[in-house]
């Protein structure tokens, strides 16, 4: 990547400091305070992106060079996105913790960045991600979805294999050692004094910031203009002491912290021409860097402190400043749109760009009795001082630590022991196998109708069924049409449609319909339901994976018994959210009218008769063994309704019912009472090692089924992975 020929040798790294910040200071923070720079030819993107990469992979070198088995790493910021990835890669079982401290930006502004793709597979390396704000952490969540095609939550993300926590801790300040510092010094005492004496007779409205475009001085600046003009009996009464240190590379690569900085001047000379006298000028404008003396000073002895910032992480200025003024109860105006607006409920809070507001506000500010302002302050003490950063760390870390021993106790399920698996195959004279269709022996796909089985299936099922011991079933939600046309000619294969509602066994080639004698007036409730939310999930253009995608819409799929509301082709977000909608209007008036239940399926709802389901059909299938059990059981599925396939045995045994929500230690322990012997029987899960399963095992996806069927064939190397032949056939990573 780097390389001398390019002329980066040790000593110009040395020197050249600046550029390894250059893609995250002028690339990512200002996209994540929504700010898209002018239109570029992308020539110097592509030339930071790999140092910002060569940043990451050193710090990911160095790390490796000390870690030591069950160290936990805790990473900062958006330098560092990259690092959680890198380290993952190297260390699969690595414990890892990352914190953003600046906000994240909706999907629809992340999809402007090149590298939106890398940047969020990066930090999902993490195990846990944390943000400032929930309105971050959403965002994040969304762009997951949006942009990776992940399913996510506002908890979590499921990226690929494993889920990845992410949450909200809303950084403190050490208010100790602020105040020590601020009320322990004499110096400041005596710069207090000083100003006190310049501006004697006068209000003092204090801002402190960085000079780019996020911090919002222009808009302050106008405001206070607008605040002289309103209230005129404030002309020389009140006076704006702004400092504005400068910027770093951060405010993109458009110039427009030179344009803040003109904007800042021409305004600044404005307002003192306007309002000013010869004896007065009502803004102060210090662009420089304060010493630690000189800002605690200028906080302790503000009247009202004034944050007008137009996007930032957390604005420690406002935490200092109600730390500064504890015994003074100055004020705080704070942006709405700063991210300590969401924990600092007591201070005044403005939209920095309504102008009139903000000056209606100084002057409330101004205004305010001696009562009003101590009991506001003292609930913005109390906050300050008890959110400290020491706060926040123990935080972070109890919340890292609960998620890591969640994940490693409780809810990975191993992969797949092949060995002993085909060794209880070899040795075993009654097997019965069990297989899901969707997502378990296909992958899942856009399209309902493009999941068809490929020539590997279909030769690895007739192999299979070729062997007298052998006892194979397709236990699928699929109607009988489907399962006739794809599979029908495998006599030897038993087949059971809709969620057991109708089954076909072996050598037979007649469907025995299970709900016959059910009334099917339901049908006509269910789908008139059905077609209201039909209606009302529209379909959208889609970016997905580097492509743009035209969304259909959800739709219907009308079984004979069974109906299933699909949304994989709605907007992913409102596609969930008007799911839960619509099955909360189902369980709230058909279920209590018919004896029906409403399944959650993979980005669908399906409706059937509650006594039919895919764990009666298996409890069936085991019974007519009798007294001679099966002595080897596969059973594989990948979505909530195959849970009940593997379990439905032993629930029967405890004499309990399975509830979706029952704990994770409820669920194995219950695993482990079964009446078949447990050496005997493989209940596998296809997808992450981290999904919450009844199953003993899991495999990562329908490939891994078809190479373990064609390993028990004697077929190896039959298993690969089907090439996908067009476009629609594509799997869908979402669930
Ligand atoms: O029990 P299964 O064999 O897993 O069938 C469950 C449902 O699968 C189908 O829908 C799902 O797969 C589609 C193709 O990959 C996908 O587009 C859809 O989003 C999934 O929900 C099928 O259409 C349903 O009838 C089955 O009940």
């Amino acid at each position: 990547m780097l390389d001398d020929a390019e002329g980066f040798n040790g000593d110009t790294y040395l020197k050249d400091q600046g550029r390894w910040r250059s893609y995250a200071e002028q690339e990512l923070y200002p996209l994540f305070h929504y700010k898209v720079h002018e239109p570029t030819d992308s020539r110097a993107e592509r030339k930071w992106w790999p140092d910002y990469y060569r940043l990451n992979q050193k710090f990911a070198e160095r790390i490796l060079e000390i870690y030591k088995l069950g160290d936990i790493v805790i990473i900062h910021d958006y330098h560092l996105l990259l690092l959680p990835g890198l380290l993952r890669q190297r260390l699969p079982c690595i414990y890892i913790g990352f914190f953003l401290h600046v906000p994240f930006p909706s999907s629809e502004f992340l999809r402007c960045l090149i590298r939106r793709k890398e940047v969020l597979e990066g930090v999902l390396g993490a195990n846990m991600i944390g943000f400032q704000s929930y309105s971050h952490s959403r965002h994040f969540s969304s762009c997951c979805t949006r942009i990776l095609g992940y399913d996510s939550s506002a908890t979590g993300v499921v990226a690929c294999r494993t889920r990845v926590a992410v949450d909200v801790f809303p950084i403190g300040i050490d208010s100790t050692a602020v105040e020590q510092i601020a009320y322990g010094d004499a110096n400041i005492e005596e710069k207090m004094a000083v100003i006190r004496e310049l501006y004697a007779g006068k209000k003092i409205i204090v801002g402190r910031d960085r000079l780019d475009s996020m911090r919002g001085v222009a808009q302050k600046l106008m405001a206070f203009e607008a605040f002289l003009e309103e209230y005129p009996e404030w002309r020389d009464m009140a006076v704006l002491i702004q400092v504005t240190s400068p910027g770093s590379l951060r405010d993109g690569n458009d110039h427009s912290e030179e344009k803040t900085q003109n904007r800042v001047s021409e305004l600044v000379a404005r307002i003192n021409g306007l309002y000013g006298s010869l004896s007065f000028s009502p803004v102060q404008h210090y662009p420089q860097y304060l010493s630690k003396d000189e800002y605690f000073a200028l906080l302790r002895v503000a009247d009202v402190g004034l944050i007008t910032s137009v996007r930032d992480g957390m604005n420690t200025t406002s935490l200092e400043y109600v730390v500064c003024q504890k015994d003074h109860y100055g004020p705080l105006i704070l942006s709405e749109f700063s991210g300590t607006a969401g924990s600092l409920n007591s201070a005044v809070h403005i939209n920095p760009w309504d102008t009139r507001g903000v000056a209606e506000a100084i002057h409330h500010a101004l205004t305010m009795s001696p009562e009003e302002k101590q009991a506001q302050h003292s609930k913005l003490y109390k906050h300050v001082t008890t959110n400290t950063v020491q706060e926040w760390c123990s935080n972070f870390l109890n919340r890292l630590l609960t998620n890591l021993s969640s994940f490693n106790q409780f809810i990975t399920t191993p992969a797949l022991d092949k060995s002993a698996l085909l060794a209880q195959y070899r040795r075993s004279k009654r097997r019965l196998f069990l297989f899901d269709y969707d997502g378990t022996l296909t992958p899942i796909v856009r399209d309902p109708s493009a999941a068809t089985p490929t020539d590997q299936i279909i030769r690895n099922l007739k192999t299979l069924v070729s062997d007298p011991r052998n006892a194979v079933w397709v236990i699928s939600g699929r109607d009988q049409t489907f399962l006739n046309q794809w599979m029908g000619d495998i006599s030897e294969l038993g087949l059971s449609a809709e969620h057991g509602s109708f089954v076909r066994h072996p050598r037979t080639k007649r469907w025995v319909n299970l709900t016959e004698k059910f009334d099917m007036s339901w049908q006509a409730d269910v789908m008139e339901i059905l077609r209201h939310y039909t209606e009302r999930t529209q379909g959208a253009h889609m970016f997905l994976q580097n492509s743009i995608l035209t969304m259909k819409g959800s739709f219907i799929e009308r079984k004979r018994c069974a109906l299933t509301w699909h949304y994989r082709r709605a907007d992913p977000e409102y596609g969930v959210f008007q799911a839960l909608k619509c099955r909360k209007h189902l369980e709230t008036t058909v279920t209590r009218k018919w004896e029906i239940e409403v399944m959650a399926g993979k980005a669908n709802l399906e409706v059937r008769p509650a006594f039919v389901n895919k764990g009666e059909i298996t409890k069936t299938l085991i019974e007519k063994y009798g007294d001679e059990a099966p002595d080897f059981v596969l059973c594989v599925g990948d979505d909530s309704t195959d849970e009940g396939m593997s379990c439905s045995h032993h629930f029967k045994m405890a004499g309990q019912h399975y509830e979706a929500n029952q704990s994770t230690s409820d669920m194995f322990r219950s695993l482990r009472t079964t009446n078949l012997s447990q050496e005997h029987v493989f209940s596998v899960t296809v997808g992450a090692s981290s999904k919450m399963t009844l199953a003993s095992w899991h495999l990562v996806e329908p490939a891994d089924v078809v190479s373990t069927i064609a390993l028990l064939n004697g077929m190896v190397g039959e298993g690969d992975p089907a090439q996908p032949a067009d476009v629609s056939k594509i799997p869908d990573s979402r669930p």
